[in-house]
């Protein structure tokens, strides 16, 4: 038997992995597929249950599970709190504990949505873009940190660091990507500035040797923000650091037309962890307006990558095309004046294109 564990979080977080799973169920059914879901918690709402934003008991639901899903953590009730109390820790060790090095998160346009994207529909004519970002290293781990008061100024401080080997395995698995797609890898860092970013320059061209059929071109990230709105059908795989691949993917995400629309997989030895790029969207949290897209098709990367079900997430996806061809939009995706659904339908549509497929 297979376990899926979600761990649905705060803010949008539960509506919109009830819809996920609400999807996920639907193909369960419909493939019988053995498969539990259980649910666990992390973040704010594991806080306020256990004081811990990642609980031992939440952690080895992870370690146990064949695949994790997380909805989103944070929110202004847990804001002030200490850093090693704030929900997104319990995220970032969920990363660490599970090694989930490797985040890879495809922003793709969806013909459907042309007119949501802020960018002329010429400009993004054919943008495919993956981005791989490293998840567990980087200035997010880096010690030392810290905060302090020093005769009455307040200084606080965080450390870039990466070594050879984080930077191999991640360079790996883009070259390996990239030969799987365009054969294109734009590597993106700080190298004029940052020693941790020159040291990524010379490992990434080292293992780009290996990988002589992959085009391998640098680019430093404040050219790299500029051109993924300038051209961005330049792109094929965008390989980069932890704090640059955050910035870059939510950037990448508006040339699609919503950040309600991506999804990723973190990737490492074992299990897979898949989530919405997103948060927890405070401002629309309990009002049923999210866009449970990113989610969705969060669960379609699940299956393909951590279940080996490939033509079950192939399904998954053609049916979040078939309600975009059939102009369901949550409010992020629609036009001026065009009907809005809420979360719930949404996921109802997706699960119904599902139905009738399979009639079909
Ligand atoms: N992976 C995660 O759990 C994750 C990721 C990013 C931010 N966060 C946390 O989420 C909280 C809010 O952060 P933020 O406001 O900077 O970023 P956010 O991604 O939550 O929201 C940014 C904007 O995008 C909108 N948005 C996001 N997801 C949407 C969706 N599915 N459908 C429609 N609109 C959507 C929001 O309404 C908001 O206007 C913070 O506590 C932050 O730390 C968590
Ligand atoms: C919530 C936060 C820790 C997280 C990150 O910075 O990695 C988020 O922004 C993301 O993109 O998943
Ligand atoms: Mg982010």
């Amino acid at each position: 038997m297979t376990t899926v564990v979600f761990f649905p979080g705060d803010g949008i977080g539960p509506e919109i992995c009830a819809a996920a799973r609400r999807v996920l169920e639907t193909v369960q059914e419909q493939a019988e597929l053995p498969l539990t879901v259980v649910e666990g918690l992390v973040g704010g709402a594991a806080l306020d249950a256990h004081d811990d934003p990642l609980p031992p008991e939440s952690l080895e639901l992870a370690r146990r599970a064949d695949a994790v899903l997380l909805g989103a953590v944070g929110g202004p009730k847990w804001d002030g709190l200490p850093p090693a109390k704030r929900p997104e820790q319990g995220l970032l060790r969920l990363r660490k504990e599970l090694e989930l090095f490797a985040n890879l998160r495809p922003a793709q346009i969806f013909p459907q949505l042309r007119a949501a994207s802020p960018l002329r529909p010429e400009l993004i004519e054919g943008v495919d873009i993956l981005v791989v970002r490293e998840l567990t290293g980087d200035i997010y781990f880096g010690e030392p940190r810290g905060a302090e008061v020093v005769q009455g100024k307040r200084r606080a401080w965080n450390t870039m660091v990466y070594d050879e080997d984080e930077i191999r395995r991640i360079a790996e698995v883009a070259f390996r990507a990239a030969r799987d797609r365009r054969r294109r890898l734009c590597s993106v860092d700080k190298a004029n500035v940052l020693e941790t970013t020159r040291l990524w320059r010379e490992v990434v061209t080292e293992v780009g040797r290996d990988y002589p059929d992959v085009e391998l071109q640098h680019l430093y990230v404040d050219n790299a923000a500029m051109q993924l709105v300038r051209a961005p059908a330049q792109f094929d795989v965008i390989l980069t650091g932890n704090m640059f691949g955050d910035i870059l993917s939510d950037e990448a995400s508006q040339l699609t037309g919503s950040i309600g629309m991506l999804a990723s997989a973190s990737l490492g030895q074992g299990r897979g962890m898949y989530e919405p790029i997103h948060g927890s969207a405070p401002d629309i949290a309990g009002q049923d307006r999210a866009n449970p897209l990113a989610t969705i098709l969060s669960v379609a990367m699940m299956l393909r990558h951590s279940l080996d079900q490939a033509p079950l997430a192939e399904r998954i996806e053609a049916a979040v095309l078939r309600v975009l061809d059939q102009g369901l939009r949550t409010a992020d995706i629609a036009a001026a004046g065009e009907p809005v659904v809420g979360t719930q339908a949404m996921g109802e549509a997706v699960a119904a294109a599902l139905r009738e497929q399979a009639t079909s």
